[in-house]
């Protein structure tokens, strides 16, 4: 399976949103990943679900909408009705994570579970039924720009055995400090998607179709 590329416009330029959606779908993205912080959960804000459905024009790919906030029922409706395609969640987040997984799901969407690097990966083991996705956080999420955490490699590994033992479809997204130097070991590790913010939107390849490019192949050197 081809190394799917989501990258996160946390690090596009915010003043043509629009527009940068537009280059990356054009780029060969497979998809689009929006964070979404609410200053609680991670220490910065970004946008909510109408931002979301402004951008939903600008590009048909897989919108994979990553919350870092406490996400009640309300909210995640309002991020599928936006158009998400993908919403994510976190265990630290939320309490009620298990109705949370079928509450997106009963609304049509794929479900996500994010975990944080300092997360024991026991916190999956009620979850990997319910989640179409495990979103993988190699840095500390709230920003982009930091530095890959290798600590991160064995905890995929672990994730990805464990769900082929179960004899699971689940996706393994990979999102943070993601670039050509790590991604070869990410993806050997066992990750089918990456996502990557600094790498594309300020990448020194000086295209996005370039920098997407090498992404994906630079597991397959
Ligand atoms: O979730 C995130 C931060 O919380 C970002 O998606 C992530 O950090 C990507 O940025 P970069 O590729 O620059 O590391």
């Amino acid at each position: 399976m081809k190394t799917l590329i989501s990258p996160s416009i946390l690090a596009s330029d915010f003043a043509k949103l629009g527009d940068e959606v537009r280059a990356i779908d054009e780029a060969g993205a497979d998809m689009v990943h929006l964070d979404i912080m609410d200053g609680h959960f991670v220490p910065n804000l970004t946008v909510g679900p109408d931002v979301v459905k402004a951008l939903r024009p600008y590009s048909a790919k897989t919108f994979d909408v990553h919350l870092m906030i406490m996400p009640n029922p309300g909210i995640v409706a309002s991020f599928a009705e936006a158009g998400a395609d993908i919403i994510s969640v976190h265990p630290e987040a939320d309490p009620n994570i298990h109705r949370s997984l079928q509450n997106i799901r009963s609304l049509g969407k794929k479900s996500g579970v994010a975990i944080n690097p300092g997360t024991p990966l026991e916190a999956l083991e009620p979850l990997y039924e319910l989640a179409d996705l495990i979103l993988v956080m190699s840095v500390n999420p709230g920003f982009g720009g930091q530095k890959f955490i290798p600590a991160s490699l064995g905890r995929i590994r672990s994730i990805r055995e464990r769900i082929d033992q179960l004899g699971l479809d689940t996706i393994i997204e990979v999102d943070g400090g993601i670039n050509d130097e790590t991604a070869p070991s990410v993806i050997e590790a066992g990750a089918h998607a990456l996502v990557a913010g600094t790498a594309v939107f300020r990448s020194p390849h000086g295209s996005y179709r370039k920098a997407i490019d090498n992404l994906r192949l630079s597991g397959s050197a």
